[in-house]
């Protein structure tokens, strides 16, 4: 199957924008929910019109493959764990041909810039970036500045080169940071030739609502929203305002015209 076809699946409607729902904390952090919820969190997510979701390849034999319906898999390849020596590092965990065999779509790596082991996970990078192309499966890259050497996560000018590492190395699609200011994010847009996604951030911030209008409003092609979905005690409704906000114009026009922001694609 060519890569295109796959890529397509990836947004339900087709139009080229994505809101993934990430569930691939429980490698992480821990669990993701009780296992007496999981199965309904996967159904609310997928109810809710989310376009993919993104688990490790154990989890998925979990998930009962008539419930995805049109709702894509992402297969993540890479861990690491919030106990590590080095949180920042992350490992190959999977291998492309395994997520085809589970039924992927697609597959994800995380990758830190400016972390202590960024060499070893750059060679990572392009490994699975080669087994992409060998089975034309579409990478998308978990790609932030992060480690002892980057002083500020959100500046634009880190951004727009980590996303556009993202590109060299191979990646179809780019997840990372919302710049700040969010303004600045049409910069890191207007750099980048393939779509950019950003991460919902920890339960604790602001309005997910307001992040997702913010970055749609500024050009972005979508959202990755993991801790904000599941940590919802309304995770189906909470995904379909984020599905409309990613996928419906009107809504990223009307945002546009209220605060003046132009987007850059
Ligand atoms: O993609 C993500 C984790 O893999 C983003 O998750 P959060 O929305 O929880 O930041
Ligand atoms: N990819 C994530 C892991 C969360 O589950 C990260 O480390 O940011």
């Amino acid at each position: 199957m060519r890569k295109a076809l796959r890529l397509r699946r990836l947004s339900r409607p087709r139009d080229d924008r994505y809101l993934f729902v990430p569930l691939d904390h429980s490698v992480s952090d821990g669990p993701v929910v009780p296992r007496d919820r999981w199965h309904d969190l996967i159904d609310s997510v997928v109810v809710g019109g989310a376009d993919a979701i993104i688990v490790h390849k154990g989890r998925v034999r979990t998930i009962d493959p008539g419930v995805l319906a049109g709702c894509a898999l992402v297969v993540h390849l890479s861990a690491g764990t919030a106990h590590a020596a080095d949180t920042n590092a992350k490992v190959l965990v999977g291998e492309v041909d395994e997520a085809l065999r589970l039924g992927a779509d697609a597959v994800s790596v995380h990758v830190n810039i400016g972390s202590d082991t960024e060499e070893r996970q750059l060679v990572d990078f392009g490994v699975v970036a080669k087994a992409c192309d060998d089975w034309n499966v579409p990478l998308i890259a978990m790609a932030y500045p992060r480690g002892p050497r980057i002083a500020d996560p959100n500046d634009p000018v880190l951004l727009a080169h980590v996303v556009n590492i993202a590109v060299d190395l191979g990646a179809d699609i780019v997840k990372t940071n919302l710049a700040l200011p969010a303004e600045r994010m049409a910069d890191v847009i207007a750099s980048c030739p393939i779509p950019v996604l950003v991460a919902g951030g920890p339960a604790t911030g602001g309005s997910v609502v307001d992040h997702a209008r913010t970055a749609m409003a500024v050009g972005c092609s979508g959202l990755a929203v993991g801790r904000r979905v599941f940590t919802s005690p309304a995770p189906m409704s909470l995904v379909a305002e984020l599905a409309s906000i990613v996928h419906d114009d009107t809504e990223a026009d009307l945002v546009r015209a209220m605060t003046g922001v132009v987007a850059s694609s």
